[in-house]
């Protein structure tokens, strides 16, 4: 592994058309915004917007059309990106935005992808890892992808040297998962509803039982996963890691104004910490402290680095609300790390 380049892919991007609402959404009713906005999206893409946003070597790859808005609005961010021709221009998904924060969002099926399109998509990748630390594979998978394609790629990307993340959900989490261990990635960033989807049970349990959080989360250790970065929305994040470590965070207080992309912000925090050569603990914290920073942001936009407050984040030894690990490998175990 080697470099400082993030190279992300996002099989299904989007255009994020927030749609700001004067009150509560009233099904049925006419509606008169109080404003409409877009921005350039796809978890993915959002992922290697926050890391370009702190000055990060960040390289999305994607499919787009001939004069594709998305690549329109993405050269204008500054961003070099690499795409992979196909017929019909990007999806466009709605957030309903309310003023208490609430956000509804409406995701289009997206652009169909062939065999071709798959392979030079998969080709690009490889070209790419290789000299990368990081490639990041984030988001649905468009009408028609074999469920199992990310498992795939986890495999044809193995040995490029760059380690890999995936961030995603439904059908193609479940085929990662059930690849073994040639589909595991390094770093998996499930939220609760996943992780319970994943195990089974409910997400109330996820949030309301550590043990049961635990047992979850060790069932991808046991599949191969590395580390596994659990969001928790609005009460933090936890990192497990397959030698044993555990830590949790809690953010500081905010006022939510769109939680649309802050799971992926939180990704490319981790990732920044660790291209910074952060430790276990400060990674956790910087994913976080920037899954804050953009859900008190309007719609998709990405926080700057100066809008991140990563000393307001308390992490903890241990997952919360039980026992620290009994034999953790942090020293500032059981003790509030600032
Ligand atoms: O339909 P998917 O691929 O699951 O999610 C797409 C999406 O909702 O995710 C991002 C936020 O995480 C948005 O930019 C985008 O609209």
């Amino acid at each position: 592994m080697s470099g400082r380049r993030v190279v992300t892919l996002t099989a299904n991007p989007s255009l994020d058309r927030t749609l700001s609402l004067p009150g509560p959404l009233l099904e049925g009713a006419v509606v008169r915004l109080l404003g409409a906005a877009t921005e350039p999206g796809g978890k993915g893409v959002n992922v290697a917007r926050a890391i370009a946003a702190a000055g990060g070597d960040a390289v999305p790859v994607l499919p787009a059309a001939e004069h594709d808005p998305i690549v329109t609005a993405l050269t204008e961010r500054g961003l070099p990106l690499v795409t992979v021709p196909v017929s019909a221009p990007v999806r466009t998904n709605y957030t309903l935005a309310a003023p208490d924060g609430t956000t509804t969002k409406l995701n289009e099926p997206g652009v169909p992808l062939d065999a071709d399109t798959r392979a030079a998509l998969a080709q690009a990748l490889r070209l790419h890892a290789s000299g990368s630390r990081w490639v990041v594979l984030s988001g649905s998978l468009p009408p028609g992808t074999p469920a199992g394609w990310y498992a795939e790629l986890v495999a044809v990307l193995r040995d490029t040297g760059a380690k890999i993340a995936v961030d995603t959900s439904e059908e193609p989490l479940r085929a990662l998962l059930a690849a073994g261990a040639s589909g595991a990635p390094d770093l998996l960033k499930p939220n609760a509803e996943e992780l319970a989807s994943l195990a089974g049970v409910s997400e109330a349990d996820v949030l309301g039982d550590p043990d049961v959080a635990l047992s979850a989360v060790g069932t991808l250790h046991e599949r191969g996963v590395a580390e596994v970065l659990l969001t928790l929305g609005g009460d933090g994040a936890v990192l497990s890691t397959a030698d044993g470590g555990l830590w949790s965070a809690r953010p500081p207080r905010i006022t939510v104004r769109s939680t649309v992309g802050a799971g992926d912000c939180s990704l490319a925090g981790y990732l920044l910490a660790d291209l910074a050569g952060a430790q276990p603990a400060e990674r956790l914290r910087t994913a976080v402290a920037y899954g804050a920073a953009s859900a008190s942001l309007p719609g998709s936009a990405v926080p700057t680095p100066a809008q991140v407050d990563g000393p307001a984040v308390r992490v903890t030894a241990g997952m919360p609300g039980s026992a620290p690990l009994s034999s953790p490998p942090d020293p500032a175990a059981g003790r509030v790390v600032r």
